[in-house]
């Protein structure tokens, strides 16, 4: 897919002011630092589209970007950022969950994971509620240009068995990327492609 356009349209914290448009959405997550709001850019190949930190806690509402004039991708802050206050955490789960449970159009997010990192309590706490509520996802194992090719291999058979023997029978279709590599681009975006044709046919009926 070629990305012809990609603007920023708004940020907020509220589902239901999110844009109205029915167009397919999708959504990035993941802890504190992983790389979305990077990984936004790379696949727009717009270098400050979204707002990239070295410091956790950059990314801070929800945030709506408008792709081709046909789908949106949005970023959201990051979970587990240990110096968020506990009153801030409530009020950010409260909306971030108001986003996943109601947002009609969004057909799939991406929970993203740093492909150095062993499985985490929380990443795997967050795609059992992801799959209890029926809420759509892929993963993407971020910053691979850190890891040479066979730790990237030993890491993500890792990552997918422990996801087959405590939680499904299958795993998650994942992907593995680079934002300083410009490394799983046309993968995902073809697999972005293949759900908005989806999405289209679906909705002509
Ligand atoms: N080496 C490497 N560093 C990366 C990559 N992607 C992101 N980073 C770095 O990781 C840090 C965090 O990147 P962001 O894209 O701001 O992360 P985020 O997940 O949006 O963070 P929050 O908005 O704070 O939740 C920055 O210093 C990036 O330069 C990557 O593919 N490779
Ligand atoms: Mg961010």
């Amino acid at each position: 897919m070629k990305i012809k356009s990609a603007d920023f349209v708004m940020s907020n914290s509220d589902v239901t002011k999110c844009p109205k448009e029915p167009l397919p959405e999708y959504a990035f997550i993941g802890r504190s630092n992983v790389g979305k709001s990077s990984l936004i850019n790379m696949l727009t190949e717009r270098k400050s589209l979204a707002k990239t930190s070295g410091r956790p806690g950059k990314t801070q509402l929800i945030n709506h970007f408008k792709i081709n004039e046909n789908w949106f991708l949005v970023d959201l802050p990051g979970y587990g950022y240990a110096r968020v206050s506990k009153k801030d955490k409530n009020t950010f789960q409260k909306y971030i969950t108001n986003y996943f449970l109601q947002r009609e159009q969004l057909v799939c997010s991406f929970v993203l994971v740093d492909i150095r990192h062993d499985p985490q309590p929380i990443d795997m706490e967050f795609m059992q509620w992801m799959g209890e509520n029926g809420v759509p996802f892929a993963i993407i194992f971020t910053k691979a240009d850190k890891l040479k090719p066979k730790a990237i291999e030993r890491q993500v058979n890792q990552y997918l068995n422990k996801l087959t023997t405590d939680m499904w029978e299958e795993a998650p279709p994942h992907f593995i990327t680079s934002s300083s590599h410009r490394s799983g681009r046309d993968e995902v975006l073809a697999y972005i492609d293949e759900i908005n044709g989806q999405f289209f046919e679906a909705t002509k009926k």
